[in-house]
């Protein structure tokens, strides 16, 4: 775990000076891939959607980088958009390039750190060095390291080539979709990390008990429509899609989210089986990355390493959710 300083690699864990909560720091790299390669609104650059220009770097683990690899299987964008998968294990040097265990390597540099992708982009960047990143190979930089905006261009800039009929977030819900992700954001997807990461006993249940509050509410509201928004699937079900799969397996245990799990959610655990059975998602969800990651990198949580072989779970079975159907 670390960061660059200007630059330069320095091996620091994360700050947790305002009274021990966990702060995500901002991305840095905001830029945008449009159709045309006209300036999107409020951005300093902009880039042209291209077959074969782009690529990811993702790590299979991480619930960010996951977003991106479900809209580019989704919106079917394979063949349009490159990827390499980081190794599971971040630690003193962040994240690596160690090929093993399903982990690519760099493909465009041959790099041995995400690091030195960062420098490449940037020679005197200073701040965290996350995954996802949208890598444009035609300038040579990092054009977003923002899941949340990466997923926008690829549901909507390279519908010449990808499956222009899946519209994610249409314009007409974009208010209700980001009104729910504004909701789940900050007390889900980002709530686990506050709720594992706090260094105090009040910053954790504070944290704690808003990610509980959080999850009873969605429970409720999905007692009634089979998405988070009426019965069309949004942007906003793949954004809770990567929390909920992760959660039993890791957040409940290893983050000490534990006042229940998802599968004691009838309503939750339906939803999650039914989302990870949508053709084409069980093939972005890797237990082994994901369980091996937190697990073993998190060395102040967890410093034995010791990677826990259960809980023994299965998406793969029935579920209730078609009782809804589908569309408006
Ligand atoms: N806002 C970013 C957050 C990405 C993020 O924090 N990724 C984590 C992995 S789950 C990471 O790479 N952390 C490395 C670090 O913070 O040093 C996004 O959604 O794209």
């Amino acid at each position: 775990m670390g960061m660059l300083v200007e630059g330069v690699w320095k091996d620091v864990w994360y700050d947790t000076k305002n009274d021990g909560r966990f702060e995500r720091s901002v991305a840095q790299f905001r830029d945008w891939v449009t159709v045309d390669g006209a300036p999107a609104e409020g951005r300093t650059r902009s880039f042209k959607a291209e077959p074969g220009r782009y690529h990811l770097y993702v790590s299979l683990a991480c619930p960010w980088a996951h977003r991106t690899l479900i809209f580019r299987k989704l919106k079917k964008l394979e063949d349009v958009i490159s990827v390499d998968i980081v190794h599971h294990y971040m630690a003193e040097n962040g994240w690596t390039f160690l090929k093993e265990d399903g982990a690519t390597g760099d493909s465009l540099y041959g790099s041995d750190f995400l690091h030195q992708i960062y420098t490449r982009a940037d020679p005197s960047y200073s701040g965290r060095v996350t995954v996802p990143v949208l890598w444009d190979k035609k300038e040579q930089t990092i054009v977003s390291n923002e899941s949340s905006e990466i997923i926008r261009m690829l549901n909507s800039a390279f519908d010449e080539w990808g499956d222009a009929s899946l519209d994610l977030s249409p314009l007409t819900l974009r208010g209700e979709i980001d009104a729910i992700n504004e909701r789940i954001y900050p007390a889900i997807n980002n709530g686990v990390y506050r709720t594992g990461f706090a260094t105090t006993q009040a910053a954790y249940e504070e944290a704690f008990d808003e990610l509980f509050a959080g999850l009873d509410e969605l429970e409720d509201r999905l007692s009634r429509s089979r998405y988070l928004i009426g019965n069309t699937m949004t942007e906003a079900d793949w954004r809770l899609f990567t929390t909920l799969i992760r959660f039993d397996a890791v957040y409940y245990g290893h983050f000490k989210c534990n006042l229940r799990e998802i599968s004691d959610y009838p309503n939750l655990s339906n939803y999650l089986r039914d989302l990870y059975q949508t053709p084409g998602i069980a093939e972005t969800v890797d237990m082994l990355h994901i369980k091996a990651h937190y697990y073993a990198s998190h060395n102040m949580i967890n410093p034995t390493r010791i990677v826990p072989k259960g809980p023994d779970l299965d998406f793969s079975g029935p579920h209730d959710r078609d009782r809804f159907g589908t569309g408006k």
